[in-house]
């Protein structure tokens, strides 16, 4: 067990994403026990760099395991882009004497560790926060569960008001470049056509599919924030091939990022908040915890990429349902 550390920083950082909450409380309970004490970073990087942190107490965070959001608040960081910036990020941790960060985002926040990691060697530890889950070497990320069931929800509703209306809409889901939260919530709320970054087909079959729709039934279309085609330019392609359909666009939008976490994204919350300090304490350093097949796996940083490629089964499953 490493027993030099003694002050642990953590963050969130990115988009915020529900489950961040129980990840900050199992780090702060777990470094507890183990005789540590444990500093939030506000803001995420911005915190860092300004010296905006706060003692964090496993009493007060208890009962926020349920809230969705992050109670230290998170941030996107020009600052930290520059070198600037992390030298003042490394002053802050020097005179606050922390000893080993932890860090909750996606995989840009893991870039920003690997690049601080040239100026600055205490150990770094990531957990995967972000609603996309594009992200290799966890199954699942932070607030992916929750998303998606946010997503079902109101599409559902939506469904109840285009069957009423006979009417064609495009629902637009989140996933800044993945189609995660798009194949799996079209999947679950049956959906007549899925569109995904992570394929090419499914427009064209989509076209064929809706040039033969009678406008005697909804038609649902849940089209991913990261389709290059877009919403707009689907309903005017729809248009073409169909003229008579009454068509609305709606976009979810960033309700898909907010709501208490579900019981999957709480579990995960405080499973990767545990092996996050343990990581630690084993003298880890510049990984990621996540969890594979249900285990908990460590993958290097440098190691850890943009997941571009939704598997095998995914893209079976959108061929059979998604158009
Ligand atoms: N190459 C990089 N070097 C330094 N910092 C980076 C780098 N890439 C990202 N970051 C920092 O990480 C922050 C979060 O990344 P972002 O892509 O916005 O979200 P996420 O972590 O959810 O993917 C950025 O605002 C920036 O401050
Ligand atoms: O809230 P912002 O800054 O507009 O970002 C929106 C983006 O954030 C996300 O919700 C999640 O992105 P992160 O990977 O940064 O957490 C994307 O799905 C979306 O494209």
């Amino acid at each position: 067990m490493d027993s030099t550390i003694k002050h642990i920083g953590v963050f969130t950082s990115g988009g915020d994403s529900p489950g961040m909450n129980a990840a900050l409380y199992a780090i702060t309970k777990t470094a507890e026990v183990n005789g540590i004490n444990v500093s939030g970073f506000r803001k995420g990087y911005e915190g860092l760099i300004d010296g905006d942190l706060v003692q964090l107490k496993s009493h007060e965070l208890q009962k926020l395991t349920q809230k969705g959001g992050t109670i230290l608040k998170t941030a996107r960081s020009k600052r930290f882009l520059e070198l600037e910036g992390r030298k003042k990020a490394l002053q802050t941790l020097n005179a606050n004497k922390i000893d080993a960060l932890i860090a909750i985002g996606g995989d840009g926040t893991f870039k920003g560790l690997l690049a601080f990691s040239e100026i600055c060697d205490i150990p770094f530890v990531g957990i995967p926060g972000t609603i996309d889950n594009d992200i290799s070497g966890t199954d699942y990320t932070l607030g992916f569960d929750s998303a998606v069931n946010t997503a079902i929800e109101n599409i559902d509703k939506i469904r109840d008001t285009a069957e009423s209306h006979n009417r064609v809409f495009i629902v637009e889901v989140m996933g800044r470049d993945s189609g995660y939260i798009g194949i799996h919530s079209g999947l679950m709320v049956g959906a007549d056509a899925i569109l995904i970054p992570e394929s090419d087909t499914d427009f064209i079959n989509l076209l064929d599919k809706v040039k033969n729709y009678d406008s005697e039934d909804a038609f649902l279309i849940v089209v991913s924030e990261g389709d290059e085609i877009g919403a707009e330019f689907v309903s005017s392609k729809i248009k073409e091939v169909n003229p008579n359909v009454d068509l609305r666009i709606t976009k979810l939008g960033h309700i898909q990022r907010g709501g208490n976490p579900s019981a999957l994204d709480r579990m995960l919350g405080i499973r990767l908040g545990v092996e996050a300090v343990k990581s630690l304490l084993q003298s880890k350093k510049n990984v990621m915890v996540g969890v594979l097949n249900n285990q908990l796996h460590l993958t290097p940083f440098n190691e850890v990429v943009k997941q571009h490629q939704v598997n095998k089964e995914l893209h079976e499953l959108l061929e059979l349902f998604g158009t």
